[in-house]
């Protein structure tokens, strides 16, 4: 079932529509608040009898009375051609003033059921509520899929931005949405007479005629035992009319006639199913009578167009993303296939690339999604690219993949599987894993062992097409240009300089914040800024692939802040450390939230090695709460790459820093910082205990040392970096 194809399409165009009703659905969930805090002054309230025996005495032409949801008395009469609405006081009957309805001005009530258009509106009305309906369980599929599962949905919510706004409201706003949908689908029902909430017969009864007078209402038995809190309506009988009857509805769902004469009970007529259903479709529609779910249902109405806006920035990015594969050959006349798993779209930039590659090398490719894998009698190689999606899953248009795969009979074409994912996930390019194992255990030919990249990693992928290129014994030349976001100018303001060892220096540069432009704000993470963690993508002259580095300050800091180590032959780090004050550097930022330190009060103990400590000393200078935060640095010599030394001593001093623990490996008896971390085991448990979060940021095999030591020292506590890391409490930015 494409179930995204629907909440895309159905979302952009009945969600324009349904900004309108969940717009004026917030505004009219704020009556039954305000009546609600109207009615709470009644307390200790009469008996139906007494309380209509007053009012029947103080309004001139009663004709029935009301008890609202919220608790309020309201009388309808009718004089001097005049109709009026009263409300009562309930603990004493007396008329308080006349009665407004709502809050709102009329036309927002009619806006909200017909859009100002009659039937034809209320038909509009009811197809949305039908469509909102829709998305709503199809958000709820889509939300699932996500989260890998039931028993993960209220579970930490992953991803970046406006994806992660969206998610994170639907999976708040979907169950409020998905129930005022369906009520507002019956109360439409009812309007167009689909349902009739009119019992089957009407009884009609009439009053005697055999006694003269009326019996005062105070005396008719049933109302004198009805509580108050129990009635829905009191219908008067016409002074005009001498067969006319009390007509009394009560919340429990039953309509009594009484004799005006006797007092006796003439008919009574249980509520219908239909009546039953209409009135908790009224409730959980309006929330009439329940103010904390008018509030939910005012706040989900409001989420609406919030919806609608991330909703259609999604949609326009998806599509600017996937790229379209011109030239394809038809699966049969192809040597090479090439099978995608993509949920989000960017692996299709690489399929794309990957086959104009080998189209130049001549060879006839055929790209396709996933789920359509298959091999013809002509095929010699499959290349399988990968997304993983959820928790360890397959992207969603793959999930029947592997049984296809593990159905269709292995051939002689060569198989390589290449897996996109993201390492701040526990199971990293795990659906990758599980196809390549399939492969491996079908028997398949190996073209290329299973390769993973992280992030959609250019320079990754660039190193694995070198490899593919080997296998195939000729060269291909991939040209890869990732989507890029709005860039902008940062002009470098000052830079520190380190000498590093051998021909690597080192250095911090800090570049002004770009100018306020809405492109600019844009390029540096929107209304919400950047934070110390985030990514800074710099585009060094000519070159359209992005190197990324992690930012050592938050745009709350005032400038943009990096350490970069020269690479020798690196395009950019040699462009960086080639700039002087003054001089710009083109960049954008890439949100890392998985790695970026919440703002709260846990403890943090970080971890870094080299220019890796670029975030942690963005924490640090963050860190104006004074939260306990641990620093393990490593660098090799302290004359020569200790960098931020001076800011640390100073945060030491001022509190923002509890602890600096540093370690160099080429000086006497030096080390790394697994080292300094084993020497301080004790205190590492006891700040995990606390509920410390650990960040690791450095070279990849630094960080799989940092793993091991952690995992060693945590096991008396019976804890391990695989559950702190499944917890958000462990993350590391590796390079
Ligand atoms: C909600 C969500 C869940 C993800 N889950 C995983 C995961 O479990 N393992 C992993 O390695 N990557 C995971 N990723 C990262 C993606 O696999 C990675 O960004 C990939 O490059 C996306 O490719 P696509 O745009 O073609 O879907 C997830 C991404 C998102 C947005």
């Amino acid at each position: 079932m494409p179930f995204r194809l629907i909440h895309r399409w159905l979302g952009l165009v009945a969600g324009a529509l349904a900004l309108v009703l969940g717009f004026t659905g917030a505004m009219l969930a704020l009556d039954p608040v305000t009546d609600a805090w109207q009615a709470r002054a009644g307390a200790g309230e009469p008996s139906v009898a007494a309380l209509a025996q007053r009012v029947g005495a103080d309004v001139p032409g009663i004709e029935e009375i009301r008890r609202l949801p919220s608790g309020m008395i309201v009388a309808y009469s009718y004089d001097q051609g005049e109709v009026r609405a009263d409300r009562i006081d309930p603990v004493d009957g007396r008329v308080r003033g006349p009665w407004q309805p709502s809050l709102m001005p009329r036309w927002v009530k009619n806006l909200h059921r017909s859009l100002l258009l009659g039937d034809v509106g209320r038909a509009a009305a009811a197809v949305v509520a039908l469509s909102m309906l829709v998305l709503s369980i199809t958000g709820l599929v889509l939300l699932l899929r996500r989260l890998g599962g039931w028993r993960r949905l209220g579970g930490r919510m992953r991803g970046r931005g406006m994806d992660r706004l969206h998610a994170v409201t639907g999976r708040l706003a979907i169950p409020v949405l998905l129930v005022s949908a369906l009520a507002a689908l019956w109360l439409s029902a009812t309007t167009f007479n689909l349902v009739s909430l009119h019992p089957p017969d009407d009884p009609d009864p009439i009053s005697t005629s055999a006694l003269a007078d009326d019996l005062p209402v105070a005396q008719l038995p049933l109302l004198q035992t009805l509580p108050l809190s129990e009635l829905k309506r009191l219908g008067f009988p016409n002074p005009d009319d001498p067969e006319d009857t009390w007509q009394v509805t009560t919340t429990t769902g039953g309509q009594g006639w009484l004799d005006r004469r006797s007092g006796e009970l003439l008919v009574w007529q249980d509520a219908t199913l239909a009546q039953r259903i209409h009135g908790w479709a009224m409730l959980l529609h309006t929330g009439e009578g329940a103010w904390v779910w008018a509030v939910l249902l005012g706040l989900a109405g409001a989420s609406i167009p919030l919806f609608w806006f991330t909703g259609l920035i999604l949609w326009w990015r998806a599509r600017r993303v996937r790229p379209r594969i011109v030239g394809n050959q038809p699966l049969p006349q192809a040597d090479t296939l090439v099978f995608v798993a993509s949920e989000t779209g960017t692996t299709w930039g690489f399929a794309a690339a990957l086959h104009a590659a080998l189209g130049q090398a001549g060879h006839r490719v055929h790209v396709a999604p996933l789920e359509h894998f298959q091999a013809a009698a002509g095929t010699r190689r499959i290349i399988v690219l990968a997304a993983t999606y959820g928790d360890g899953q397959s992207p969603a248009h793959a999930t029947g993949a592997l049984e296809k795969i593990a159905r269709t009979a292995p051939q002689d074409a060569a198989v390589a599987v290449l897996g996109f994912g993201d390492r701040q996930y526990p199971a990293f390019c795990a659906f990758a894993d599980a196809l390549e194992q399939s492969f491996r255990a079908q028997g398949w030919p190996t073209l290329l062992p299973l390769a993973r990249i992280h992030q959609q990693s250019a320079q990754e992928f660039a190193r694995w097409c070198e490899t593919l290129a080997e296998a195939l014994g000729e060269p291909l030349q991939v040209h890869y240009r990732p989507h890029l976001p709005p860039t902008c100018e940062l002009r470098l303001i000052s830079r520190e300089s380190y000498p590093g060892q051998g021909d690597r220096p080192g250095a911090i540069l800090r570049f002004a914040l770009p100018a306020r432009g809405w492109r600019d704000r844009l390029a540096m993470r929107g209304l919400g800024g950047f934070v110390a963690g985030d990514l800074l993508g710099v585009l060094a002259p000519g070159s359209s692939v992005p190197r990324y580095y992690s930012l050592a300050s938050g745009h709350r800091d005032g400038f943009v802040e990096l350490c970069v180590r020269l690479l020798p032959g690196g395009e950019c780090s040699t462009f960086l450390h080639g700039l002087a004050p003054g001089d710009a550097a083109r960049a954008f930022v890439r949100p890392n939230p998985g790695f970026t330190l919440e703002r709260d009060r846990r403890p943090a103990v970080l971890i870094g090695a080299g220019t890796g400590v670029a975030p942690l000393a963005g924490f640090i200078r963050g860190n104006r709460r004074h939260v306990p935060m641990h620093l393990y640095f490593g660098a090799r010599d302290p004359a020569r790459d200790f960098y931020f030394g001076e800011s640390l001593a100073q945060w030491l001093a001022d509190g923002r820093l509890t602890r600096l623990r540093t370690i160099f490996s080429r000086v006497g008896d030096g080390g790394y910082v697994q080292d300094a971390l084993r020497q301080d085991a004790q205190s590492v448990r006891e700040a995990v205990r606390a509920g410390a979060r650990i960040r690791v940021c450095g070279s990849r095999p630094m960080a799989h040392d940092v793993v091991l030591a952690l995992d060693e020292i945590l096991a008396p506590l019976d804890l391990d970096i695989a559950r702190l890391r499944a917890g958000g409490r462990y993350a590391e930015d590796v390079f």
